[in-house]
């Protein structure tokens, strides 16, 4: 499965004639994404650059995204932190989410994805990162339909199982779900659903996989290449 993924380090390597910048512009090219009938919607499609930035429990998603904001100025959506916030607002979805989140399972797409609309029409900003999301096929396809939007590119953070509990069960930040229990549950539901969205976009060309071991600044070292090459074209 892993072949198929179009990772920048492989790209870098590539023994093909083709230089590495041609190879991102043709990339780039590959990821216009916003269908025509979009244009009445108000977040003016056109204008996004959309990132999902995906990987398991603990892979480093977040503490990625943070130094992405930093360097590159997006927006960093974390879909876990949007329904942990729904929680703590005392929503009427409060107890739902709070035991799904619980029981390591996913939350129905069309809340999660109306969470996600919610910030973005509140941004001024229009590269925005959605972390910890899709989480499966029907997550996926509720983006798509309620959004009208692909992402123009999608990290996977790829991290061995024995570090991602390692890091879960060190992060003490008082989760309900990081718990030896729970993360076995989301473990199983990233390798059962998760993997197929990252399968599904690596089939797209839109995967770039980043190998999440070593310290936090070598991983960045990793992912600084790929915001530094679609810089330039994002509108
Ligand atoms: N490269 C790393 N090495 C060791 N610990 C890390 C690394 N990256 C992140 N962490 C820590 O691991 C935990 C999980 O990281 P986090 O960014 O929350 O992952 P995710 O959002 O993918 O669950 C946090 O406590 C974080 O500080
Ligand atoms: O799109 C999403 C994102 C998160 N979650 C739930 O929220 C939990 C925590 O997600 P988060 O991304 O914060 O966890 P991380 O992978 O960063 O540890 C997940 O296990 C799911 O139960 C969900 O249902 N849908
Ligand atoms: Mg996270």
């Amino acid at each position: 499965m892993w072949r198929r993924v179009a990772s920048l380090s492989a790209l870098i390597s590539s023994t093909s004639n083709r230089c590495f910048l041609d190879q991102v512009a043709y990339r780039m090219s590959t990821c216009k994404l916003f269908s025509s009938e979009v244009k009445e919607n108000p977040l003016t499609l056109k204008d996004l650059f959309i990132t999902f930035v995906l990987g398991g429990p603990g892979s480093g998603k977040g503490t990625q995204c943070a130094k992405i904001v930093e360097t590159f100025g997006y927006v960093h959506l974390s879909a876990g932190e949007l329904l942990r916030r729904e929680i703590a607002s005392n929503s009427e979805y409060g107890s739902m989410i709070l035991n799904t989140i619980k029981d390591g399972k996913i939350v129905p797409s069309e809340m999660t994805v109306r969470l996600i609309q919610k910030e973005m029409e509140l941004s001024n900003n229009h590269k925005f990162l959605i972390d910890g999301f899709p989480r499966n096929e029907e997550n996926r396809i509720a983006f798509e339909t309620i959004i009208g939007a692909d992402p123009d590119i999608v990290l996977f953070f790829n991290c061995p199982e024995e570090e991602m509990v390692k890091r879960v069960l060190n992060r003490n930040q008082g989760r309900v779900d990081d718990n030896i229990e729970t993360i076995k549950k989301r473990l199983q539901v990233f390798k059962a659903s998760n993997l197929l969205v990252v399968d599904y976009y690596s089939d797209k060309g839109k995967l770039f996989e980043i190998d999440a071991t070593g310290t936090e600044e070598e991983i960045f070292e990793r992912v600084r290449p790929v915001f530094a090459a679609f810089q330039h074209d994002q509108k």
